[in-house]
């Protein structure tokens, strides 16, 4: 409870600082917006290390992401929103708004309004709670937090080995070995690959841990813009010990022969959340893309009946009326392309706990820009993470 409060306090003065936050960003020139500096990542929050800045990070957020790809729920439509007046004014604004009653356009706007408040805080309110997840925060499983040889199951290590098996890269993988990945993979339907990733032991630990953070008192974000329930992972601390190695030993190597065309061989970042369904809360997710080029989903558990998910066709596919259900077990991570339309179907009893992994690449998203017209500096980061500057290309669906 106590820390709790703390929590509400710092809120309190973030939002404060909001207005000055927002003056920074809005007098910065057009082009990447430089949102907020001397951005800390936590210490990873499983070792109950001191809580000390280890470094300062910057982001560099495309300003897109503040204007573009409002969703409006009552007329299901994307538009563009800067602010109430613009929007009123613009020919999208009025066709949607003009055949309306003024109590619905009001609710429109008000939905707008607040969406546009939650992407301008996102940065602040990040920062503020993992900062106070890594002063407070007990775990059950630290262990969990690293990624141990143990966690990993051998299958994907053998995965992994075929790449390796002529001592080369696996980005100058031979046919031979790219023959044998493919071999060891499952496809189905096409461009969808299941394996195993995670060892059962460590699904029950890292669900027992993730029960553990939701009963506790520490602060907590929805996952993205669709789910409801669940964790961001990097909030956790999860990224420096667990998802980043993954990426960089497992998951980088595989995509870069899956999807050569769609940033697999330069993944260098990922956004990771869990996403929870049971009867009391979301019970499904709607067809939909990620924000990622390519997409980890392992399914954790827990133990649930339905759930299904289905691939449909890539998202600039005209048709989009097959779907292609997929059968998910317990540790089975199912990589796809971001842009390869899916859904989750309702659970029908039970909890279904999965680990997603948005995973991306700068020098893809910096490459798409120009084509996008927006005037940004093309800066790629040299590495992920603590070091990585990082701009985003936000014309997307899930955020
Ligand atoms: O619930 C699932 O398995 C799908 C989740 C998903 O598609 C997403 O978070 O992007
Ligand atoms: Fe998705």
């Amino acid at each position: 409870m106590g820390s709790a409060l703390s929590f509400h306090l710092g809120r309190l003065a973030v939002l404060l600082l909001q207005p000055l936050r927002r003056m920074r960003t809005e007098s910065l020139k057009s082009g990447a917006m430089l949102v907020s500096d001397n951005l800390e990542t936590r210490a990873h929050c499983g070792q109950n290390t001191p809580a000390e800045p280890k470094f300062a990070a910057q982001r560099l957020i495309c300003e897109c992401f503040y204007t573009d790809n409002y969703h409006i729920k009552e007329v299901n439509r994307h538009v563009s929103y800067v602010d109430r007046r613009s929007f009123e004014n613009s020919e999208e604004g009025r066709k949607i708004l003009t055949p309306l009653g003024t109590a619905r356009r009001e609710t429109i706007i008000a939905a707008l309004e607040q969406e546009s408040r939650r992407r301008h805080n996102l940065l602040a309110e990040a920062l503020d709670r993992s900062k106070h997840i890594r002063a407070h925060y007990k775990p059950l499983h630290p262990e969990v937090y690293e990624l141990r040889a143990e966690w990993i199951h051998p299958e994907l290590e053998a995965i992994r080995a075929t790449l390796f098996s002529e001592g080369g890269s696996s980005s100058q993988a031979s046919k031979a070995e790219v023959r044998a990945l493919r071999n060891r993979l499952r496809e189905y339907p096409p461009g969808v690959f299941s394996f195993p990733v995670f060892t059962r032991d460590f699904c029950q630990r890292f669900v027992a841990e993730a029960r553990h953070f939701n009963e506790s008192d520490m602060p907590k974000a929805r996952p993205n813009s669709m789910n409801k329930e669940g964790v961001l992972l990097e909030e956790c601390g999860y990224y420096e010990g667990l998802l980043d190695p993954l990426l960089d030993k497992y998951l980088k190597p595989i995509a870069a022969q899956l999807y050569p065309d769609y940033g697999g061989a330069t993944l260098d970042h990922h956004r990771s959340f869990t996403v929870k369904y049971h009867e009391d809360g979301d019970v499904e997710l709607a067809y939909h893309y990620d924000d990622s080029e390519v997409t980890l989903n392992v399914c954790l558990g827990e133990q649930f009946e339905g759930g299904e998910l289905l691939f449909g066709s890539m998202r600039d596919c005209a048709s989009q009326t097959s779907r292609y259900p997929l059968r998910h077990d317990v540790g089975t991570g199912v990589l796809h392309r971001g842009h390869h339309m899916h859904e989750a179907v309702a659970v029908d009893s039970g909890v279904r706990l999965n680990l997603i992994m948005w995973l991306r690449s700068s020098t893809e998203r910096n490459f798409i820009q120009p084509e996008h017209g927006r005037q940004r500096p093309v800066k790629i980061p040299p590495t992920r993470g603590s070091k990585a500057a990082w701009c985003c290309h936000f014309n997307e669906q899930m955020k």
